[in-house]
């Protein structure tokens, strides 16, 4: 059951502003161990600056993100950015860096952030993109790569410090369903095998639908959360309108006069 699991970060009455307009707020929830939590919404929610403020780029106008027990925005920087090596993040893009190989992209955190020699960082890079079936690709450039292999590199990279909690935002924008749902395999793998716990922003129905185990859907218009579960859950059984029309893909939200008709047909 998932509220038996243990709770790695705590999300409460959190407010994300920019300047004096208010993005999110009174957000809340508890990431479990070994979830993988999706953050829905239509376009422009808030989705990506939820997460933003959960790995230290944005700092919240209100309320608190517990990690562990401690407060992070409540942290100096030296602390936060120990608490950041537990984390993985994976950008939309992939985000490698276009002049180094795929290689030099995933040992780049290891040379930043450990004391390890040359031939551990090397082996630690194989490692990592042998588990994302990149290994192959080691010497090769961004360029030279497909969109689904530079995600895969940037998995890799996002899993060279050996996180337990990974962020995706929109891993699979811009992959055919083909290399998409392999991602979704490649997510699930990581999750069981490394034990990992993963906040994923996306609107590829079918991915949600097949790895995410919980999850908040935030409201555009109200700036609030409106609903939380897994997206399975969601889709089958919340009746909120700005719910259904994002999980059933239509194009407008019906009025209410049309939903009480529709209740009656
Ligand atoms: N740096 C910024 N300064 C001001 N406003 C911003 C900034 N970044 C984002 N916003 C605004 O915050 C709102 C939420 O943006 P965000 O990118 O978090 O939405 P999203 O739900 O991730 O959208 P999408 O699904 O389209 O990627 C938008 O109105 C956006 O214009």
């Amino acid at each position: 059951m998932m509220s038996d699991r243990e709770t790695l970060i705590s999300v409460r009455d959190l407010q994300l502003s920019f300047g004096p307009k208010i993005i999110q707020q009174n957000v809340s929830f508890d990431l479990k161990k070994g979830s993988i939590f999706a953050v829905m919404g239509g376009s422009g929610c808030g989705k990506s600056t939820l997460l933003r403020s959960m790995i230290g780029l944005l700092r919240p106008t209100a309320g608190h993100i517990m990690v562990g027990g401690e407060n992070y925005w409540e942290q100096d920087d030296a602390h936060r950015t120990a608490i950041n090596r537990r984390y993985g993040v994976l950008f939309q893009s992939g985000a490698l860096w276009s002049s180094m190989t795929v290689g030099e992209n995933v040992a780049l955190p290891l040379e930043m952030f450990t004391d390890l020699k040359p031939d551990a960082i090397d082996h630690l890079v194989r490692l990592k993109l042998g588990l994302v079936g990149m290994e192959h690709a080691i010497d090769l450039f961004p360029y030279e790569i497909s969109g689904g292999m530079k995600k895969r590199a940037g998995l890799a990279r996002a899993i060279a410090l050996e996180p337990d909690i990974l962020f995706f935002d929109e891993p699979s924008a811009g992959l055919d369903p083909i290399t998409s749902a392999r991602l979704d395999d490649l997510i699930l793998t990581l999750r069981d095998g490394l034990g990992a716990t993963i906040v994923i922003v996306s609107h590829e129905l079918p991915s949600l639908f097949t790895i995410a185990d919980d999850g908040i859907f935030l409201d555009a218009v109200t700036h609030r959360p409106i609903a939380s579960g897994s997206p399975r859950a969601l889709h089958d059984s919340c009746t909120l309108p700005e719910v259904t029309a994002f999980m059933h893909r239509s194009a407008s939200i019906p009025s209410q006069t049309e939903q009480k008709a529709e209740q009656h047909v």
